[in-house]
C-alpha cells in the first residue's frame, strides 16, 4: 500500500512581512513607553531592535506577539491586521514563533516534549516527527529523551530555538536570546542561529542592547531610544551616517567637542570641521570616534601628551591631554604604531571619523 504523503519535510516556512504601524503604548497614563513607532520587518529579513535599556524594544516585541495591547496604532502580518483598533488576533493564531532571553524550557519535559509542546494541531506522531525535524535542524536530535539541565546553556538555547521553529512560523520573534550565554560560547551560538534562521527563510526580529550583535546579525536595524524610533538602515548606514549624536555613541565609542557654526565649520581643540547642512550660529556637537587619530612621535597636525596607555592586543587605548581641552581624549591605535618610551607625540585627524551634529537636549 502506498505510504500517504507526508508533510513537506523541509522544515521551511513562508516569511511574512511584519509591520508596525505609527504604534504607541503607555503602561500608565502618565508615561508613555512607545511613541508612534512605524517599521517593518521584510519576509526573510533578520530585523534588530536595538537600544538601551528600557527604550522599549521588549514591549514592541510583546505587542508584535499579542501578550501586550497597544494604545495606538496598527500590527500588520502581510497585508493582514492582526491587532489594531478594532482588531485582535490571539498570540496562537499569529503564526509567530517566541524564543525568550531565558529559554523558558520546562524543566520537568524531555528535550523532545519541549519541542513538541506547541505542535498542538497536529497528531500526536505528527509532532513527534515534526519535533524530531525540528531537533536535527538544531543538531541536537540526540539529546530527544534527555531533560533541560543535562545541556549546556548554548544547546538548551538551541532547543528554544528549535521549539520555536517546529510550528513553521511566518516570524520569529526574539527577546536577547544569547544574552545569558558566556562570552565564548555567544559567538558561536550566534552564528549557528544565524544559520538556522537563514535555512528556515523565516522573518526574524531580535532584540538586543548590543550594537555589535545587531551588525552581526541584523540584515537591518531599528534603534530605539525612549520609546522613539531612532533610525532604521543596514550596519553600515548606521555607523557611517549615524541620524544624531546618540545614534553615533551607540554604535561606536566617540570623544565630543561643542562649538557654534561659523563660516560653515565649528572650531575645536583638534581643529577647524565642516557643519555641512547647519546654519551659522548653530550649536554644534562635534564626535570624533576613537579611530578617528594617526599618531607619530616627529610630526603632525596637534601636539598630545599620553596621560594613560592601555595595551589590548591588536590595538591600543591611549588617554592624552590636548591644548584646549578640559578632558582627556581618548584614541584607538594600532599596537606597535608608536615606539614604547614616548610620552609626547603628534596627533592627526581622519576626517572620515569626525561627525558633526546639531547640538539638542539630549546630547548636552
Ligand atoms: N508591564 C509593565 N508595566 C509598567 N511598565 C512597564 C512594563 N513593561 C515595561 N515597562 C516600562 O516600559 C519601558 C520600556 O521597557 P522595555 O522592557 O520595553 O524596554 P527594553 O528596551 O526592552 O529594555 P531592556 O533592555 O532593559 O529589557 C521601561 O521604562 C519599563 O519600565
Amino acid at each position: 500500500m502506498a505510504v500517504a504523503a507526508t508533510r513537506v519535510t523541509a522544515g521551511v516556512s513562508f516569511a511574512a512581512r511584519l509591520a508596525f504601524d505609527r504604534i504607541s503604548h503607555a503602561f500608565s497614563p502618565s508615561a508613555a513607553t512607545l511613541h508612534d513607532v512605524s517599521l517593518a520587518a521584510e519576509p526573510g529579513e533578520v530585523l534588530c531592535l536595538l537600544g538601551p535599556s528600557g527604550s522599549g524594544k521588549t514591549t514592541l516585541l510583546r505587542i508584535a506577539a499579542g501578550i501586550e495591547t497597544q494604545t495606538r496604532g496598527s500590527v500588520y502580518l502581510n497585508d493582514q491586521e492582526i491587532a489594531g483598533p478594532n482588531v485582535f488576533l490571539p498570540p496562537e493564531q499569529r503564526s509567530i514563533g517566541l524564543v525568550f532571553q531565558d529559554f523558558a524550557l520546562f524543566p520537568h519535559l524531555t528535550i523532545l516534549e519541549n519541542v513538541r509542546f506547541g505542535l498542538t494541531a497536529l497528531s500526536r506522531e505528527e509532532a513527534k516527527r515534526e519535533a524530531m525535524i525540528s531537533l536535527g535542524r538544531v543538531g541536537l536530535q540526540d539529546y530527544a529523551n534527555a531533560y533541560p539541565h543535562v545541556l549546556s546553556g548554548g544547546e538548551q538555547q538551541r532547543v528554544a530555538l528549535a521549539r520555536a521553529i517546529a510550528p513553521r512560523p511566518a516570524v520569529l520573534l526574539m527577546d536577547e536570546p544569547f544574552s545569558g550565554l558566556d562570552s565564548r560560547l555567544k559567538d558561536s551560538v550566534r552564528a549557528e542561529t544565524l544559520a538556522i534562521l537563514r535555512q528556515s527563510r523565516a522573518t526574524a526580529i531580535v532584540v538586543t542592547h548590543d550594537a555589535e550583535e545587531a551588525m552581526r546579525m541584523g540584515d537591518r536595524i531599528a534603534l530605539l531610544k525612549d520609546g522613539r524610533l531612532v533610525q532604521l538602515g543596514t550596519a553600515e548606514e548606521l555607523y557611517n551616517r549615524p541620524a544624531s549624536l546618540f545614534a553615533a555613541g551607540f554604535f561606536s565609542e566617540i570623544n565630543v567637542f561643542e562649538g557654534r557654526v561659523a563660516d560653515g565649520a565649528v572650531d575645536t581643540p583638534l581643529g577647524r570641521f565642516e557643519a555641512s547642512g547647519l546654519a551659522d550660529g548653530t550649536e554644534a556637537s562635534v564626535a570624533f570616534r576613537l579611530s578617528a587619530f594617526d599618531v607619530s612621535a616627529t610630526g603632525g597636525e596637534i601636539p598630545a601628551r599620553i596621560v594613560s596607555r592601555r595595551f589590548l592586543g591588536v590595538v591600543e587605548l591611549l588617554e592624552l591631554a590636548v591644548p584646549g581641552a578640559d578632558r582627556p581624549l581618548r584614541a584607538r591605535i594600532r599596537c606597535g604604531a608608536l615606539s614604547s618610551p614616548e610620552r609626547e607625540i603628534w596627533l592627526t585627524v581622519r576626517k572620515a571619523d569626525v561627525l558633526v551634529f546639531e547640538r539638542t537636549s539630549e546630547s548636552a
